[in-house]
């Protein structure tokens, strides 16, 4: 069969790819379609087609795959946000752990590389800390939706159709975020279809209602509620955070972001505190972290400490060790191996960030642990410290191939490697290998229902 652009064809599913999407091999050639899992027999048209491989779009399952389970979430079809709820969970964790097998083999070239089973989520329903809802003036209509004519192409406030910026669907309940959350979001959406003012348009940039951010503590079960509007109007944001504090004594701050910026990001050039403190704060194992609107912080709390405790194991300190943690963030790692080392030093490129570490270990009462701001490439050959061992957690991209040669070149004994990024993460082991032994990688899910998994690696200096 030779698959040609813009035409449809049946096709059978017998695999799942990197990022998650489903495979057909018609004579050989790969096809990708997202939304499928193997065993499904589809119809799908080809948006993309390259020498070697081809995308497709879904138009129709034909015959159901016998993997496939019922998905919790009434929009697991259409929202960007999980698309694997249809796979049930101990395959979810098989396919991740063949994730990273796989690219440690064909991306690394890493044969012979242990990964282990994945460690799981503790919980795989209402396990996200943080949760981002777009509004929109036009928000997109489900097709359920189309068919019921009460219903209006108006304001909706919600999560994105994946791959776009203009397509909001109005979420009535997420299954990722704790319960209250949901009653959050529906407070929200009602006061803002009462308000004068205009939610945002994706399209002209017009309008005042851009985004709710939410937070969750889950050791304290207290909220933070930001919302963030493109200009500035206290008596209205100010009512909103009273009606939703009335309702909800669990909000304990409520933020108001302010920007203009046509991107979509949610971080204000202004911040103003409406209610309560300008932070909530979270526990990871026996420390406490004061989280701002706008701080990294790990979204799946529970599984967050699973990770960081992988990390105590392979780190395997023993109080006389100097670390260096690359890329620190607000401070967790550092914290969290404060008392297992002699000294901890973190690099961090967000001075927001830094200042939020600086004042996380002062909230311990942590003396041992010291920051630096910048980009790593450029402070780490400036550190005089000779570290034992180095903990490296990059973001999805991975580590910049200077920061390779400089940590080659420092070359400490032991490296805990953490990386939300299975590609990323071989490339870079690929270039360590040459002085460094892969012990073990251990996956961690913090993300149930999504492709994403989040790796430990452990390397001994040859
Ligand atoms: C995956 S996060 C890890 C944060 C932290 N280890 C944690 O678990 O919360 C990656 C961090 O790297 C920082 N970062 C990205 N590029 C950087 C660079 N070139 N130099 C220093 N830090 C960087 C980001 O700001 C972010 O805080």
């Amino acid at each position: 069969m030779s698959i040609k652009k813009r035409k449809a064809y049946e096709l059978e599913i017998t695999d799942l790819a990197f990022g998650g999407r489903g495979l057909a091999k018609p004579d050989g050639f790969p096809v990708f379609i997202d939304r499928c899992i193997p065993g499904d027999v589809v119809f799908a048209k080809i948006t993309k087609k390259k020498k070697s491989w081809a995308e497709g779009k879904l138009i129709k399952i034909l015959q159901e795959s016998s993997l496939r389970k019922e998905g919790k979430c009434q929009y697991c079809n259409f929202c960007g946000g999980c698309k694997w709820q249809q796979i049930g969970y101990d395959l979810q964790l098989e396919y991740k752990k063949r994730h990273v097998t796989e690219s440690m083999q064909h991306i690394g070239g890493l044969k012979d590389v242990l990964v282990k089973d994945v460690i799981p989520s503790d919980n795989i329903y209402e396990y996200r800390n943080k949760m981002e809802f777009s509004c929109s003036s036009k928000r997109w209509l489900l097709p359920w939706e189309l068919e019921n004519e009460e219903i209006k192409k108006d304001f909706g406030i919600g999560l994105h159709v994946p791959g776009t910026f203009d397509k909001v669907i109005d979420i009535k309940r997420c299954e990722i975020m704790p319960d209250l959350g949901n009653q959050i979001l529906d407070d929200v959406r009602n006061f803002i279809k009462e308000s004068d003012l205009p939610a945002y348009n994706l399209r002209t940039h017009e309008g005042f209602w851009r985004f709710l951010m939410l937070r969750h503590s889950v050791a304290f079960d207290t909220w933070m509620v930001n919302i963030v509007t493109t200009f500035k109007q206290m008596d209205v944001v100010r009512d909103l955070a009273s009606v939703l504090t009335q309702n909800h004594p669990q909000i304990k701050s409520v933020m108001n972001n302010i920007t203009d910026a046509k991107s979509g990001v949610s971080i204000g050039k202004e911040e103003i505190c409406l209610y309560g403190k300008d932070h909530i704060k979270e526990r990871l194992g026996k420390f406490v972290f004061k989280i701002s609107p706008n701080s990294f912080f790990q979204t799946n709390t529970r599984s967050c400490e699973n990770l960081y405790a992988k990390v105590s194991e392979y780190a395997a300190l023993t109080g006389k060790e100097t670390v260096i943690d690359l890329y620190s963030g607000t401070g967790t790692i550092p914290i969290w191996l404060s008392d297992q080392a002699k000294m901890v030093y973190g690099i961090e490129i967000v001075k927001s960030a830094v200042v939020d570490a600086k004042l996380n270990a002062q909230l311990n009462g942590i003396e041992n642990c010291e920051f630096f701001e910048g980009d790593i490439k450029d402070v780490l050959p400036g550190l005089k410290q000779k570290p034992d061992v180095m903990i490296i957690d990059p973001p999805r991209v991975g580590m910049h191939k200077d920061v390779v040669q400089q940590v080659l070149y420092i070359s400490p004994e032991k490296i805990v490697y953490v990386s939300c990024n299975p590609a990323t993460l071989a490339r870079d082991l690929e270039m360590l290998a040459p002085e460094y032994d892969i012990k073990e990688i251990q996956p961690v899910d913090m993300f149930p229902h999504t492709y994403h998994i989040e790796s430990v690696a452990l390397l001994l200096k040859k």
